[in-house]
């Protein structure tokens, strides 16, 4: 396994460090990065065996070409050190860095990597970092943050330890994480980083869940931390362009080749202007639609 800096991020499932059972099955329902966690979904007294376990699960289980990543143990706690140690001689593709308050945070985890991969003669560079952003501090240094290391992959907003640093709750309609989200967004994009949102807990609640998808990705964010299967194709359907979609960019890019073609670099399309920046966003609704297998090398359309 290898980080690569650029790919689908749609959906970023936890999964607990302690439970053999769902550790070996993630990989089967298709996220695009499994989680494996360390942090506060395992008790203390587990700590030391769900390292382990992690560790022997990247070295051995198929997560079917899911990107790995663990979110260790924060600085301050007696398990970090240990972690970070183990997820590097096991090859993680990603470490995620709960509790994220400062740049320095982020480049002492840089360090701290590149001591182990030294230590078992691993190049530098094939493990990526994000930050997990859960406090006040975190949101207002997130743009530094953000630019700590050219190995950071991106931000996550984790909306429950934040609403506990800003003494409120989690509410319906996610007033509560307004600033969080456009602050952490506006950091990741400035730093030309991926961009999470929050777990959504209330399994039960499907409305309420594709409503805050549906927000996020308008807001522009690259996806979402999950903590349930059952998520995952909810977020794909919401990230994924439709056929609709995907066949006005087509049109944007044949518009902008005709006029191009004339010497121009505006055209009207049913009425409507397209011109540099209407590109870049059929492009990206391409390339998303590339990754996502709905579309072929040539534009042919893949889906139902
Ligand atoms: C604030 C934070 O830090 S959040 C991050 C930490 N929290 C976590 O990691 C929690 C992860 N999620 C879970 O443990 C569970 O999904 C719960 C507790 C939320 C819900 O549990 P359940 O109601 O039992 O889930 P559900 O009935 O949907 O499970 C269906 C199947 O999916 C599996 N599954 C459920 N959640 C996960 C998961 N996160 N990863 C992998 N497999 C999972 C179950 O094992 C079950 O498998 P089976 O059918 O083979 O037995
Ligand atoms: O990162 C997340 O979304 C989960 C989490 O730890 C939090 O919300 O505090
Ligand atoms: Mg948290």
């Amino acid at each position: 396994m290898t980080y690569v800096k650029n790919r689908l991020r749609r959906t970023m499932m936890f999964v607990p460090g302690n439970n053999p059972a769902m550790i070996k099955d993630a990989g089967i329902y298709g996220a695009d990065s499994i989680m494996l966690d360390l942090e506060d979904s395992v008790s203390l007294t587990e700590k030391d065996a769900a390292r382990l376990l992690v560790y022997e699960a990247i070295k051995t289980v198929d997560f079917g070409g899911a990107e790995v990543v663990v979110r260790v143990n924060g600085q301050d706690t007696p398990y970090y050190d240990q972690d970070v140690k183990a997820m590097v001689k096991a090859g993680v593709d990603v470490i995620r860095l709960p509790k994220t308050e400062s740049a320095a945070m982020i480049q002492k985890l840089v360090k701290d990597i590149e001591k182990w991969e030294d230590e078992f003669g691993i190049e530098h560079g094939t493990i990526g970092v994000m930050a997990a952003i859960e406090s006040a501090k975190g949101v207002l240094h997130a743009p530094e943050i953000a630019e700590a290391s050219p190995l950071m992959m991106g931000l996550a907003v984790s909306g429950e330890d934040y609403t506990a640093d800003m003494h409120t709750r989690r509410y319906p309609d996610g007033r509560e994480l307004e600033f969080a989200r456009n602050m952490v967004l506006q950091a990741a994009r400035a730093a030309d980083v991926y961009a999470f949102d929050t777990v959504f807990s209330n399994m039960k609640d499907t409305e309420g869940f594709y409503r805050e998808t549906n927000y996020i990705h308008e807001l522009g964010y690259d996806g979402k931390s999950l903590v349930n299967p059952r998520q995952i194709q909810m977020v794909n359907k919401v990230f994924n362009p439709t056929k609709e979609e995907i066949e006005n960019a087509q049109n944007v890019q044949n518009a902008i080749r005709e006029a191009k073609a004339k010497g121009s670099g505006v055209i009207s399309m049913n009425g409507k202007m397209v011109d540099k920046p209407v590109v870049e966003k059929a492009n990206r609704v391409l390339e998303t639609a590339k990754a996502s297998n709905l579309i072929d090398e040539e534009g042919n359309y893949l889906g139902e």
